[in-house]
């Protein structure tokens, strides 16, 4: 694990730039598209033919990570390589519980333009708002799998319940060994964000407190169980609860406000 992190960063680095690149070979409709003047800094710093093989086989990976292969964006919410076997045995339990219907699986995209169609929130969150390509879902923020935030939600309708089964990665260290509080905060509030907008459509967060009970070692599985308690008006009401995958340890316990929003042209 130690080795992984610790290469990680120049590698990053090079996927970063190689995007840029591959973005020049393509069409202009192609993602992810390079950000203002990066490209300039980018033409230099890959003359020649080794870098630009490099920046081939880079951009090849950077694409495969971004887009399944029919083409259509990447759903991250499925297994991948970096899932330790206590996420892979939660999201079959969760897989398994969805035959009856009873959940379902969130699919889940990088970017929120991404997510159209009859799954989507997003394209109704933003109607009628510009939606970039230039942007990333903060918690689909980096390339590499593993390091960031590696989760499936699983949505209970008729409960109005959203479980995150989810596996913290080494870039979201807070002391040393352990996630972030922020970073379980993050989480939390997608989970129940994820409920909210199922009951109430256009949501936004308006309060959100948590009592961490116990830190969450990176690298470990928890689930992040949240539920609407109520709603009064344009407010939701949610809680949440983060447990160990094996349910003996409780390592956070919030409540939510979220308010519904009636447009957001104003804003
Ligand atoms: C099928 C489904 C699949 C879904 C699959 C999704 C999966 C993936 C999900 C990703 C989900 C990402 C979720 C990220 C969610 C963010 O992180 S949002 C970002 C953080 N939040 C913000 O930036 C919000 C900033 N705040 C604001 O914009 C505004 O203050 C708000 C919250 C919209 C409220 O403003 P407003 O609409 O003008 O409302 P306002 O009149 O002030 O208040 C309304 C009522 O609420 C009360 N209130 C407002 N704020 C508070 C407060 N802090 N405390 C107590 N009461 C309050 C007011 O007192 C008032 O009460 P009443 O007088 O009506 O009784």
């Amino acid at each position: 694990m130690l080795s992984q992190v610790q290469c990680v960063p120049s590698s990053l680095c090079c996927s970063f730039l190689s995007q840029l690149v591959f973005t020049r070979l393509l069409s202009e409709n192609s993602r992810p598209q390079p950000s203002n003047g990066a490209s300039r800094d980018t033409e230099v710093f890959f003359h020649g033919p080794v870098h630009l093989c490099t920046a081939g086989v880079r951009a090849a990976f950077v694409l495969s990570t971004q887009f399944s292969q029919s083409g259509q964006p990447k759903d991250y919410a499925l297994p991948n390589a970096s899932w330790s076997q206590g996420m892979l045995n939660l999201y079959n339990e969760f897989v398994e519980k969805s035959k009856d219907g009873t959940w379902k699986r969130i699919p889940s995209y990088r970017h929120s333009s991404d997510s159209r169609g009859k799954e989507s929130y997003f394209l109704q969150f933003l109607e009628g708002e510009k939606m970039s390509k230039d942007t990333r879902l903060f918690l689909r923020s980096l390339d590499e799998e593993g390091l960031g935030f590696e989760y499936v939600m699983f949505l209970n309708p008729s409960e109005k319940r959203m479980v995150t089964v989810y596996q913290p990665g080494p870039y979201l260290e807070g002391h040393p060994g352990f996630a972030h509080g922020g970073s379980t905060a993050a989480i939390i509030d997608s989970t129940i964000g994820g409920c909210a907008i199922f009951v109430a459509g256009r949501v936004m967060t308006a309060n959100l407190s948590i009592d961490f009970k116990n830190p969450i070692p990176l690298g470990s599985v928890v689930l992040v169980d949240g539920k609407v308690n109520r709603m009064e008006g344009r407010k939701v009401f949610l809680s949440c609860q983060v447990w160990s995958a094996d349910g003996q340890t409780l390592h956070a316990e919030a409540t939510a406000l979220f308010i519904q929003l009636d447009s957001l042209s104003r804003r």
